[in-house]
Formats: structure tokens, sequence, C-alpha cells
């Protein structure tokens, strides 16, 4: 069998995600600033027929159905081959898990990103993979300069939760946006004190169907966390921390009094050329 690619799939984070409007279709409008880790899935695809096959620790979680959106990327693609998919990333938590990975199928691949927002809001801005303004239903895209470096923990309390679930519990579909026009990020400083501003107006609807989200959070908190915030629809929440060994020790400490949860210390992803 000849390889083709081995693809990075980073997790992906929306530092804010205001949700602004909702279309006749029952799509939401959103403003999110998102961002992607150094951690993530593995795609790694070889010639046909087209297959999937799932290993890794959350391989479980995710059965290799026809529907299982690496496969659909590949339908989309018009490509026959043969993917594995290492799950590393807990599945429906709000990191984009399906989204990442059909990014990095199409990546891998070659293919355009245009249309390939049929496959999902997220799989457009995973297929940049850069820190971006995301707007729109999720195709309005517009790139970041270089974000200073953030030292993140992720923590999910290891139950999946619906993204058509969360968005049908908010309560006001119209809230407002970011700036129009964001301000410079010199530093983690800077970033912070902005984020501060902002929210991501999910956070409560997901918190009134999973209350461990709260303890998520307080669990960061109490960590030291500069920021803490759930991401996307949830159930993942992230922790902003000074440095690298604050995360590291956070992370430790977190496992340590929740042993169930899944928990991640990373970086940003780094910037591609
Ligand atoms: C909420 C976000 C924020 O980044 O992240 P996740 O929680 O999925 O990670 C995304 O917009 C999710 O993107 P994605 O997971 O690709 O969504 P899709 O499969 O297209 O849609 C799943 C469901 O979410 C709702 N949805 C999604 C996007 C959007 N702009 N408005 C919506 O109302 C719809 O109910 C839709 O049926
Ligand atoms: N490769 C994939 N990884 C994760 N979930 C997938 C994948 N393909 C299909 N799905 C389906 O998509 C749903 C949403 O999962 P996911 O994309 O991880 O959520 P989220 O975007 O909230 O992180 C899951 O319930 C799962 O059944």
């Amino acid at each position: 069998m000849t390889q083709i690619r081995r693809e990075a799939a980073p997790a992906k984070l929306n530092l804010t995600l205001h949700v602004t409007g909702r279309r006749s279709d029952g799509y939401h409008l959103l403003d999110s600033l998102v961002v992607f880790c150094q951690i993530g899935d593995v795609v790694t695809l070889t010639d046909g027929p087209l297959s999937l096959t799932v290993t890794g620790p959350f391989a479980t979680g995710l059965a290799a159905e026809a529907d299982n959106l690496c496969l659909r990327a590949a339908r989309f693609a018009g490509r026959e081959v043969a993917i594995t998919l290492e799950k590393n990333l807990p599945v429906a938590s709000g990191i984009g898990g399906g989204s990442a990975d059909a990014a990095a199928v199409l990546r891998a691949l070659g293919t355009s990103p245009a249309g390939t927002q049929s496959l999902g809001a997220d799989v457009p801005v995973c297929m940049a993979g850069l820190p971006t303004r995301m707007r729109g239903l999720g195709e309005i895209l517009d790139p970041l300069p270089a974000l200073p470096p953030l030292h993140l923990v992720l923590v999910n309390p290891g139950r999946g939760l619906s993204t058509p679930a969360v968005f049908n519990a908010l309560p006001r579909r119209e809230n407002p946006p970011m700036p129009d026009t964001l301000p410079d990020f010199p530093d983690a400083d800077a970033l912070i004190g902005f984020l501060r501003d902002c929210r991501n107006d999910l956070e409560a609807p997901a918190i009134s169907l999973m209350p461990e989200i709260a303890t998520c959070l307080a669990a960061l908190n109490d960590a030291g966390a500069r920021l803490t915030r759930m991401s996307g629809s949830g159930a993942t929440c992230f922790g902003l921390f000074p440095d690298a060994a604050r995360a590291q020790a956070a992370r430790t400490a977190i496992a340590r009094a929740h042993p169930s949860w899944w928990i991640a210390a990373s970086g940003l992803a780094p910037a591609k050329g």
C-alpha cells in the first residue's frame, strides 16, 4: 500500500463565541475567535478502496460508520482512500473533533476549501488551521495576525454534548458581536484582557444541560487559571495559565482530583506558512 499522507487534525478552540442571530433555517450567526492547539487527532491516508479504521483512546466512542466525517470528506473530494483515524480527542466535545478530522482528510488530499461547509459549519476554519475570526455560520473567515503564546489546559467531564441541543437551549439568540475592529494583541496580557470582555454565549445553556461543566470551570479557576471558558457547544472547557510549568501543574492537580476527566495541557498550534 502506498502511504499518501499523515496529517494532524489539531483541536479547535473557540476563545470567544458570540451568537449574534438566527437565520430562518435555524442556523445561528456567530462571531468567534478560533485557535488551534498542539494536541489533536491524526489521520493517515493510503491508497483505497474507501475505508476507515479508528484507533486511539477515544476509538470506542466512535464507530467507523458511513457517516463518519472522515469518510464524508473523502467522498466530498471524490477520492478512494483507506483512512486510519487516531482518535485522541473526546467525541462531541466542542473542540471540533469531527470537523478537524474532515479538514485533515481534505488537506491531505489537496482539496480546495470551497463548499466544504456542507460537511459542517466548522470545517472551513479547521481547513485553515490558523487563528481566525469566524463569522456568519462559519464561512466568513478573517485570519488574525500571529497571537502571543498561550498556555492552555483543556478539561472535559467525560460525556458528549449534542451541538443542536445546546443551540436550542439558548435563551436569547441575538447578542452583541465582538467589536468591529479587533485590537492588537502584543502579549498574553493584552489578549486575556480582551477575552475577559467577550463571552461564549453557549456556556450558560450548556451548563443548564450538563452542570458538570460548571465544575470543570471551577476546577480550572481553583488551579490558578487567569481566564476560563467553555469551547464551542461544550462540554470541553479551557483555562489560560501564565506559563507552561503552571499549566502542567494545574493539569496534574485537576487529574488527581478528577481521575475520570479528560485533561490535556497544550500550547497553540504553530502558525503555518
Ligand atoms: C458550535 C461550533 C462553534 O465553533 O462548534 P462545536 O461545538 O461543534 O465544536 C460550530 O459552529 C459547530 O460546527 P459543526 O459541528 O461543524 O456544526 P454542524 O455539523 O454544521 O451543525 C450541527 C448543528 O449545530 C447547529 N448550528 C451549527 C452551526 C451554526 N452556525 N448554527 C447552528 O445552529 C445546528 O443545529 C446544526 O444542526
Ligand atoms: N471523525 C469524527 N470524530 C468525532 N465525531 C464524529 C466524527 N465523525 C462523525 N462524528 C459525529 O459527530 C458528532 C459531533 O462530534 P464532534 O465533531 O466531536 O463534536 P464537536 O464539534 O462538538 O466537538 C458526534 O456525535 C459523532 O457521532
